[in-house]
């Protein structure tokens, strides 16, 4: 008889079976219990959500059972603190790591069932904007399947990042509603819910222990409620725990007010509420100044802190030894406020003294920096503190005050040198820097890359590392190689295997070193590029269908694949294609190999430079394309919606990956380790992770061009004139005429000078100053790919030595030199 002390449901195989019949099993259950459909009218949606289900519970089991081990063994866990988390498809992912992609496929086709069109069915989660939130989600990749016990906490948006649809060569943002259908992959947990303050003041008073304590009077309490997906590693029964925000109203519903015929005042606190975790900010790098993104960041902050003191308090007891339980990292600025919150908790809510308190806070903390961009670095006005966080600024004024005491001790009153470390920006508005709060609040501090480091530790942060040196790490970033070569590139995954003689490359990627002995082999070769050419057919087949542009899979795919920013340089690039297409026009003598041009990327909607380079690349792509005189020989596209699944597409069929920022301005870069990985050559300058990928590859396998960050600034020094550059170059001026001259604006003159003027005038990302070396290593590149030999080896050896660039080793770094995390096996 089943009683609920007896009853194991983890053992029942039709819940957790990989079997083949199991999967069927569970998928026509799902389907009629779950989506209450016969299969002859269930929808494409209904069809994918009794998958997503079927597969969803196969990873409870593991999850419910991890959770518990966790518990028991009373694990230090790691508590990952981000606002982007950009998972992309869980389906496909979660089916390579159980390992059951191919028994799914057949039990799909047994039961009529396409899985390839299932799979695409599903909207993928853009709860990020770029690189920071794709870090985020490799990381919990990876730290399941490095099988180290960690939760992901951050905010559930209801509206992700924005589709993007391209009008008349415009960006238009359209509203991301990936919740429409529902989401299979979480649970809602209405009893995990607490209160989040805003506004109202302090006061002081005196507890039953005669201890001044300090209480805070919320204008406002909105709550948050966390939503559970489970995040499995491969090939482990380990899967952790990502953990989101949703806001809701403390009172949905206002009776009173109802009860008046005051029907919006009814529900207003409801919509207020509920606005905290509505929409994710577009912008990848320019901070938000904007009160409700700092309610934002509070927001999650606070139910996250306030969730790993109930767990702590739940599960081990006292919060003295809550720094051995908990490691926490701050995915840059925005959760900084947590160094705050914490103290808050165990002041306010646990009474613990300052000294106490404090030292638990800093040995909780670590902090990874991702941008040097004066721009991007967020500061808050006091004023909005003082009005919405009250609380927490008087406890950051008591953070800094000790801590410039500490200062002023060491450096004997340099007044200079405290105004620069000092929590608060002095200056017409007084701003809080999140990022001292950060680094005072933490006891490491580490940059994305090695380049990065050195200069965090030479300029944004040099007090604080002059102050403190051995807190400073690098830990390079790392993509997963389950996500961008299982899951994107299932034929050069097989491919792999068939050379590794087993998959164990996936979990360390290091293993594909073996490839450098078959760098020669011509049968290999053609096996290389067997699966290279079916990559740029697929590409081209979902460009023709999606867009209806048509592609050429045997002309080189240089590809640009990454956020529109000044920074990155993807003008740099048109300069390029258009000097290439007056040539080929003027000189008939020059046919360079042909080339397939394929930008991507999403512009932050508040940035206009970046929205004219987007409509540019679409206007020198209307006139390129519909040229018969260039036709076969160079095509410009822009690939709209650049995201997840689309970068999915892109990695796998590219021959060339442009990698151009000016030397110093990308922090490390990940789309590079991702082109890499699918044996694309590298087009790139000495910034970022650039660096340590060409070093690994080896100089002679990556087409390095442009000023290094020293020569840079320099040149800045010595005074940077970019018309200068423009009347010693007369191809460069030509194509910059030639632009101006509205010959890709239906002749209108206007539309591009803002962009040509800016080049001309200012330039600040030295986009002429690196134009002609950037031509001539595009030339060598033209030559090189004739070569094919040549070219396919280098791929070859590009994939055999890219090891390094794996997430899995950047969590064994953090977890070795920061976190101090062991990894907890899992047994099913
Ligand atoms: N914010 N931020 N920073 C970035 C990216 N834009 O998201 O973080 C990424 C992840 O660390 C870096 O690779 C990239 O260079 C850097 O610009």
């Amino acid at each position: 008889m089943v009683t609920a002390e007896t009853s194991q449901p983890v053992t029942d195989p039709t819940r957790i079976g990989l079997t083949k019949e199991a999967l069927k099993q569970a998928f026509v259950d799902n389907l009629f219990y779950i989506q209450g459909r016969f299969r002859d009218v269930a929808t494409a949606n209904d069809i994918y959500m009794a998958a997503a289900f079927t597969v969803r519970d196969r990873l409870l089991a593991r999850w419910l059972k991890s959770a518990q081990h966790f518990k028991e063994s009373g694990a230090r866990t790691l508590c990952y603190l981000s606002a982007e988390y950009l998972l992309g498809p869980h389906l496909i992912n979660n089916l390579i790591n159980l390992g059951i992609l191919e028994t799914a496929r057949e039990a799909g086709e047994e039961l009529g069932l396409d899985l390839g069109e299932i799979l695409a069915t599903e909207e993928e989660p853009g709860l990020g904007n770029g690189g920071l939130g794709r870090l985020a989600a490799c990381f919990m990749d990876s730290l399941a399947t490095g099988q180290i016990p960690a939760i992901g906490y951050g905010i559930r948006y209801e509206f992700g990042i924005f589709d993007q649809a391209i009008e008349n060569g415009w960006q238009v943002e359209k509203s991301d509603t990936w919740l429409k259908n529902g989401n299979p992959w979480e649970i809602p947990r209405p009893k995990i819910t607490f209160p989040v303050r805003y506004f109202g003041h302090t006061e002081p008073y005196q507890d039953e222990q005669g201890r001044l304590r300090i209480r805070w009077i919320p204008g406002l309490v909105v709550e948050g409620v966390a939503h559970d997906t489970p995040i499995l590693g491969y090939g482990v029964a380990n899967a952790n725990l990502l953990r989101l925000w949703k806001a809701q109203a403390t009172e949905s519903f206002d009776f009173q007010a109802f009860s008046t015929g005051d029907y919006y005042r009814a529900v207003q606190a409801k919509i207020e509420a509920e606005t905290i975790s509505k929409v994710l900010y577009p912008n990848d790098e320019p901070a938000v100044g904007k009160e409700l993104r700092l309610k934002q960041q509070y927001f999650f902050v606070s139910c996250s802190i306030q969730d790993m003191v109930r767990l702590h308090l739940a599960t081990v007891g006292p919060l003295d030894t809550f720094a051995d339980k908990f490691v926490a990292q701050l995915n840059d600025t925005h959760p900084a406020l947590a160094v705050a919150e914490l103290m808050r908790i165990l002041l306010d809510e646990h009474g613990l003294a300052w000294e106490p308190a404090w030292d638990i806070t800093h040995r909780t903390f670590a902090f990874t920096n991702h941008t040097l961009l004066p721009e991007a670095l967020e500061t808050w006005p006091i004023e909005l503190f003082e009005r919405l966080l009250p609380r927490l600024l008087e406890i950051i004024y008591e953070i800094n005050r000790r801590f410039l005491d500490e200062v002023r001790v060491r450096y004997l009153a340099d007044e200079a040198r405290i105004a620069r470390l000092s929590l608060i920006a002095e200056g017409e508005t007084r701003r809080v820097r999140m990022a001292h709060l950060a680094a005072v609040g933490s006891f490491a501090i580490n940059g994305v890359a090695a380049l990065h480091t050195d200069l965090l530790k030479t300029t944004v942060m040099r007090d604080f590392h002059e102050l403190w040196p051995d807190r400073f790490h690098n830990v390079t970033n790392g993509v997963s190689p389950r996500r961008f070569i299982v899951v994107s590139n299932r034929r050069l995954a097989r491919l792999l295997t068939s050379v590794c003689g087993n998959e164990d490359w996936m979990r360390d990627l290091t293993a594909l070193r073996r490839l450098e002995s078959l760098a020669e082999d011509q049968g290999f070769h053609e096996d290389w590029r067997r699966v290279k050419l079916a990559a740029k057919d697929q590409l081209a087949r979902w460009l023709a269908a999606k867009t209806g542009v048509r592609i050429d899979p045997q002309t080189l795919f240089d590809v640009q694949a990454k956020r529109i920013h000044e920074y990155k340089r993807q003008h740099l690039n048109l300069l390029h294609i258009v000097g290439l297409y007056q040539r080929i026009k003027q000189d008939a003598q020059f046919r360079p190999p042909p080339r397939t041009f394929l930008f991507g990327g999403k512009a932050a909607p508040s940035y206009a430079m970046a929205k004219l380079i987007i409509k540019l690349i679409n206007a020198v792509a209307e006139v390129v394309n519909g040229d018969p005189q260039v036709n076969g020989h160079i095509r410009v596209v822009f690939v709209p919606d650049f995201n997840v699944t689309t970068g999915q597409l892109l990695y796998p069929a590219a021959d060339l990956s442009e990698q151009i920022s000016l030397a110093g301005k990308e922090a490390s870069g990940t789309g590079n380790m991702k082109f890499a990985m699918n044996g694309a050559l590298t087009i790139g300058t000495l910034d970022g992770a650039n660096i340590e990928i060409r070093d690994a590859v080896g100089p002679e396998n990556f087409f390095l061009f442009g000023l290094t960050e020293a020569e840079v600034r320099q040149r800045q020094a010595d005074g940077y004139r970019p018309s200068d550059i423009y009347h010693g170059d007369p191809e460069l001026a030509t194509i910059i005429d030639l632009i101006d001259s509205g010959l890709f604006a239906h002749g209108d003159k206007t539309l591009f000078r803002p962009l040509t003027e800016n080049l001309l005038r200012h330039d600040p990302f030295m986009v002429l100053a690196d134009f002609r070396a950037y031509v001539s290593c595009q030339t060598l590149i033209d030559e090189v790919f004739q070569d094919s030999a040549r070219w396919t080896r280098m791929s070859i050896l590009n994939v055999a030595r890219i090891g390094h660039f794996s997430s899995d080793r950047a969590i064994r770094e953090y977890g070795e030199r920061i976190w101090k995390v062991e990894p907890v096996p899992i047994q099913v």
